[in-house]
């Protein structure tokens, strides 16, 4: 029998026993009494709770821990926070799917928490519980809400725009947008719809009716909050909540795992920018602003001297270390998942620079531990996606790492890498930047990526080239300064990531001007270097440019903590 026959067949059940109830009461004989008054109207029966997704345990009861049971599970995670459950249990025949049921319906009655069934509405029915959850192989809503009634909840899953489209005609009550990620626990789930085709379907949605969602799929502790965050339309309703099941069902205290995240999701992340009336703004009439901010953050770079903790490629270690420590930070390169979460954690002021620089896909480990780890440990990560359209290993380890690593505050990148992870199919022949195979864009047309890539990811872009061009999606600045001989020293680009972890390390309150103090730094340093030529300390090519760089990215930072900034004189931006 199949979902809907079996629903049916409960249906009739119930009606024929409502109509033999109704024959019996016509036979019994009425002695001619006195007309009774009309009884009072029934009162209205209490307004149903409004629905509470903040945090959505589904069940599978094959994810649990040796010895312990279903019932036990639920009513820990209920008591950790878990505000609606939906019973998955997609090997149990019907008897034991409805005795279960009652048993948890049982516990999740008595906290005041709603139970839904996946797939099953005879089941939904026979436990009397609140409602079901539906995907689009299962019993059609209309049915589903003919033999619920209006009260009951019903949720229908979305895995597109068009199933978004379909789902907000009906009158379902919310919408499970999934997978956002891919997860083990369904094996045949569609695609994954990541943070950004969530906040797609948010937004359609938004625009047909009111209807609030959750998503699901590979959500745990260490990625709700980017989730949360990328997911976030810039004009629709956001997600209402989180579904997970692996992460409390599996959990070795899914009490504590389920208040987890529950405080996570309920907390903005760390990386949230203040609202931009906080934030400098961008015009030429406030230069002086700028530039004073600028100082102020190189300043505190070498006060506080932040860690960074580097990730990055053989080839360039020593340079991103010197460079590190001529801005006034503390390099530490260290490529080991075992001490990524303790490199997040031991520093006051620190951040990550996650190099792609020689990694491969064995890599993810490490990459998701440190991302992950300095995530949560409030601290900046920077990415730099070396090479990135270089090799289709790269392609895929990039944008893995943009999707499911963790969040990222800043990419750095030159045209083809940022061109890459825009989506456009640029084929790099290598790691620089005129390493693209000759098609490269205009300049607005360059702008228009970072700003698009900046808004898609929620977070700072910068492109690397002839002229920067740094974005926070919504202010975009071109900087240039720079000199040619940048481009002819290994490293040069790399370790740009290094004094970009600095500055964020020490001030991300406006991402924006913080990278923009660090680009300028750098920027001014070379221009200096290759002015700084003299007849015993001649600068002639890449060779004595080197040293003579390092020297002045020194100086530099020495005169912003003297308070001195006769340095950006030269300063070129323009603002877009
Ligand atoms: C809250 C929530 N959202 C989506 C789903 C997926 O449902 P469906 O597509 O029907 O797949 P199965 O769960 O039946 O395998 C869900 N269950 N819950
Ligand atoms: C039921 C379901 N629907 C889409 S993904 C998924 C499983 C989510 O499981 P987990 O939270 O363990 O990734």
């Amino acid at each position: 029998m199949d979902d809907s026959e079996n629903a049916a067949s409960m249906v009739a059940a119930s009606m024929m026993a409502a109509s033999a109830m109704s024959s019996d009461a016509v036979s019994v004989a009425t002695p001619s009494l006195p007309p009774t008054p009309p009884p009072h109207p029934p009162p209205d029966p209490p307004a149903a709770p409004p629905l509470d997704l903040s945090l959505y345990l589904v069940t599978s009861s094959s994810l649990l821990p040796p010895g312990r049971s279903l019932e036990d599970t639920v009513e820990a995670a209920i008591k950790g926070g878990v505000t609606i459950v939906q019973l998955r249990e997609k090997t149990l025949d019907t008897r034991p799917f409805i005795d279960l049921g009652k048993r948890i319906h049982a516990i999740t009655k008595r906290h005041g928490v709603p139970l839904l069934i996946n797939d099953r509405v005879d089941v939904a029915l026979a436990v009397g519980c609140e409602g079901v959850h539906i995907g689009w192989d299962d019993i059609d809503y209309d049915t589903a809400r003919r033999l619920l009634g209006p009260s009951s909840i019903i949720g229908l899953s979305v895995s597109s725009l068009d199933e978004a489209s379909l789902a907000a005609a009906t009158t379902c009550d919310y919408i499970g947008v999934s997978p956002v990620l891919p997860t083990p626990t369904k094996p045949d789930a569609n695609p994954p719809l990541y943070s950004t085709g969530v906040r797609d379907i948010l937004t359609l949605v938004s625009e047909i009716r009111p209807l609030p969602a959750v998503a699901i799929g590979g959500i745990s502790a260490n990625n709700v909050q980017t989730i949360l965050y990328k997911s976030r339309p810039p004009s629709a309703t956001p997600l209402a909540g989180i579904a997970v099941v692996s992460a409390i069902i599996a959990a070795d205290d899914p009490e504590a795992a389920s208040a987890d995240l529950l405080t996570l999701s309920r907390t903005p992340p760390p990386w949230a920018p203040p609202p931009p009336s906080q934030t400098t703004i961008f015009t030429d009439f406030y230069l002086p602003l700028i530039l004073s901010r600028v100082i102020t953050t190189l300043r505190a770079v070498k006060e506080r001297k932040p860690l960074v903790h580097h990730i990055t490629n053989a080839v360039v270690r020593t340079f991103s270390a010197n460079v590190t420590l001529a801005i006034g930070g503390s390099p530490i390169m260290s490529d080991a998942v075992d001490e990524a979460a303790a490199l997040a954690k031991i520093a006051p002021h620190s951040a990550c620079l996650v190099n792609m620089g020689t990694g491969s896909l064995a890599d993810k480990q490490l990459y998701a531990a440190a991302i992950s780890e300095n995530n949560r440990a409030g601290k900046p990560v920077v990415f730099d996606p070396v090479g990135a359209g270089a090799t289709r290993m790269r392609r895929e380890l990039s944008s893995w790492i943009l999707r499911e690593a963790g969040y990222i505050d800043v990419i750095k990148g030159n045209e083809g890498e940022i061109r890459t992870l825009a989506g456009e199919g640029v084929q790099m022949k290598g790691v620089d930047a005129g390493d693209s195979a000759g098609d490269s864009c205009g300049l607005d047309d360059l702008v228009n990526v970072v700003k698009q890539t900046a808004r898609r990811e929620r977070c700072i872009v910068i492109l690397t080239g002839p002229t920067d061009i740094l974005s926070d999606g919504n202010r975009t600045v071109l900087v240039r300064n720079g000199h040619p001989l940048q481009s002819l020293i290994t490293g040069a680009g790399c370790a740009l990531g290094s004094v970009l972890a600095a500055v964020l390390a020490v001030s991300r309150d406006d991402k924006l001007s913080s990278c923009l103090a660090g680009i300028l730094a750098y920027n001014v340093a070379a221009e200096r270097a290759s002015a700084s030529s003299t007849d015993e300390k001649p600068v002639r090519g890449p060779g004595s440019f080197g040293p003579a760089f390092l020297d002045e990215v020194y100086e530099v930072a020495e005169m912003c903590a003297r308070g001195d900034g006769a340095w950006t004189e030269p300063v070129k931006l323009e603002f877009r």
